[in-house]
């Protein structure tokens, strides 16, 4: 067998690490994550993690130091590397938006020609002023961009902003969204077909997770004579399961919902006579 491993980089601390780390958990990739250890080794998978700042990542995986990589679209987008998005992870949910003070009236993106924008994302904010025709000029800073109108470095800002506390605590109003974000997989664009390979695996382990979290698996007990209605009802991976209860005349019906349908067919299900409604999390979905 060959000793190739797949190097992956995530985020070293911040808003990511700890998803990233999770699931790699839940994919069932054993990872000794020491303090201030900068690399580290799957005991059980053929993958090697590099902690990183999350802004160098792209550079990394362009650079085929690292071949994949966990990262904000809005830092991927922001950097324009030659990486490919390979796969959308579903935490590190945010948008980058613009901010304006709290008393100021905001009716299109006019407001902002001539205006100083202060932003950790340049890139982002120049194709955002560009693609509504104005100038303004752009101030960059690398943190604490919230404060800016407040000491007056400028008349807005563009930053991330997931429940919008920190506008509020600045007196700020989000006016604007330009990108909505989340946690993807980036990929060099020259892996080898020995590493697409660790990749796939990877991706289908990644896939199953995913699946898993947005279904719930569903029990309960149906009269006989409302079975039909009940099982038109669910959806199921196949079609629902159905056991004989002990007691004459009932069933057990199992199956599986997805969050989005969930309450939906909850109701229906109850409405149609089903009890005793069981739900249960699913760890592993693989179809
Ligand atoms: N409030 C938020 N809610 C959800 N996701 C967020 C939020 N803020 C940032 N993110 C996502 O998490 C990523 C990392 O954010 P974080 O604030 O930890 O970055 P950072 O301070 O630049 O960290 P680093 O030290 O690695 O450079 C962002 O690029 C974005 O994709
Ligand atoms: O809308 P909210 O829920 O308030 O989140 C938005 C804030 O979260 C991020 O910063 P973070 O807290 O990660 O700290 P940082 O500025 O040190 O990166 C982002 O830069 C915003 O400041
Ligand atoms: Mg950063």
């Amino acid at each position: 067998m060959s000793n190739m491993k797949l190097r992956l980089a995530i985020q070293k601390s911040g808003r990511l690490h700890d998803d990233s780390m999770r699931l790699l958990k839940e994919c069932g990739i054993d990872i000794s994550n020491g303090v201030n250890k900068l690399k580290s080794e799957a005991s059980n998978f053929p993958l090697e993690v590099f902690f990183l700042r999350d802004d160098d990542i792209p550079q990394y995986v362009e650079d085929a130091v690292a071949d994949i990589g966990f990262v904000g679209e809005n830092v991927v987008y922001e950097k324009k590397k030659k990486i490919d998005v390979v796969e959308k992870l579903g935490f590190g949910k945010c948008r980058l938006s613009i901010a304006i003070s709290k008393g100021e009236n905001y009716t299109s993106a006019a407001f902002l020609q001539g205006k100083r924008i202060a932003t950790s994302y340049p890139v982002l904010v120049e194709d955002f002023l560009k693609a509504n025709n104005i100038t303004a000029e752009i101030h960059e800073i690398s943190g604490s961009v919230e404060i800016a109108p407040g000491i007056g470095l400028a008349d807005a800002i563009c930053d991330l902003v997931s429940s919008g506390s920190t506008l509020f605590m600045n007196g700020l109003q989000e006016v604007e969204p330009i990108l909505q974000s989340q946690a993807v997989l980036v990929k060099n664009e020259q892996l080898s077909p020995e590493q697409q390979a660790i990749l796939d695996k990877l991706l289908f382990r990644i896939q199953s997770v995913k699946k898993a979290k947005n279904n719930k698996y569903v029990l309960l007990n149906a009269p006989n004579d409302k079975l039909d209605e009940i099982i038109s009802l669910l959806p199921g991976m196949k079609s629902p399961t159905v056991l004989p209860l002990a007691e004459a005349g009932w069933s057990s019906v199992h199956s599986v919902l997805s969050e989005t349908q969930f309450w939906d067919i909850i109701e229906k299900l109850k409405a149609a006579g089903a009890q005793g409604i069981l739900v249960v999390p699913i760890e592993k979905m693989i179809i």
